[in-house]
């Protein structure tokens, strides 16, 4: 396991509010992720991760409070500006293109090799076929890094669940990102395709980038995260290493409810 804590802050989260209406969906959050390592977001349905994503991606705008990315402000700044400081991400559901082979999937997430212009695209220059050739080869070298190279020709749709989502994580590679934020990247698979996508996570950690990934899978979280951030009604329930944090009784609660409870449901049956 990574020694986090000695390691620089690469993202902080300070005091954000988020409201949609009545409800902060955050609601006053403070946050710290580390860099180089796998920091886990939780908490029960509802309790603001995917929020919490969209704003530190500029889909979303805070309505109070401040993030930080390597020292700069992200609060008023554009998705694509983000995503050109080094922050890239997956979504809760699949989002790929349909119609398009896997290796063009990708491909369109490698936006920072393109060097020539519309002008020499629109004439087919040489400029424009290097270009195309050097995108094609960093997409493929993508695949290889998320053992998906020998799909590349396929249609991404006919792929399983898990595959698709290992696609998408090639794709928000192909900006060479140094935050990669995942929004529940093992949804809907079984154990075995949940534990290849928490070693793959590792691999990217090893090779330098930043992950801070949403999972509802307790089990991943204590293997796979060096850290993480349990959220609950948009606030900060605990932080710290994951088996400390799962362990905490006020996350027991939210998750499972009181003991108490659980007696009192029993006694209704
Ligand atoms: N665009 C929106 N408009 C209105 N309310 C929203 C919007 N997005 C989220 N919310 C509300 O904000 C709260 C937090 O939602 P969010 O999706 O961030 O939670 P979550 O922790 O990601 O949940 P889950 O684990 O179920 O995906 C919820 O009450 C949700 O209904």
């Amino acid at each position: 396991m990574l020694e986090v804590a000695s390691q620089p802050l690469l993202l902080e989260v300070n005091s954000v509010v988020k409201r949609f209406g009545g409800v902060a969906a955050v609601g006053g959050l403070t946050a710290h992720v580390r860099q180089g390592s796998v920091h886990g977001l939780i908490g029960p349905n509802g309790a603001g991760k995917t929020t919490l994503i969209n704003l530190i991606t500029g889909l979303l705008h805070p309505d109070e409070g401040q993030i930080h990315f390597a020292g700069r402000h992200l609060e008023k700044m554009k998705p694509q500006q983000i995503a050109g400081l080094g922050i890239t991400r997956t979504y809760q559901n699949v989002r790929l293109f349909s119609g398009m082979s896997v290796l063009e999937q990708v491909m369109t997430g490698c936006f920072l090799e393109r060097k020539a212009g519309l002008f020499s695209s629109f004439l087919g220059l040489p400029s424009a076929r290097n270009d195309w050739k050097r995108v094609r080869e960093h997409a493929m070298h993508l695949l290889k890094r998320v053992a998906m190279d020998h799909t590349a020709d396929e249609l991404a749709e006919t792929l399983s669940y898990g595959e698709q989502r290992r696609i998408e994580i090639a794709r928000a590679l192909g900006s060479n990102p140094r935050l990669l934020l995942l929004d529940e990247p093992t949804a809907g698979m079984n154990h075995a395709e949940a534990t290849a996508v928490g070693l793959l996570v590792h691999e990217l950690r090893d090779a330098g980038i930043t992950i801070l990934m949403v999972e509802h899978n307790m089990g991943l979280v204590t293997e796979f995260c060096d850290s993480c951030t349990v959220m609950n009604f948009g606030q900060l329930l605990a932080e710290g290493d994951p088996r400390s944090c799962i362990a905490n009784p006020d996350v027991q609660e939210a998750y499972f409810g009181r003991k108490n409870d659980a007696e009192r449901i029993k006694s209704l049956r």
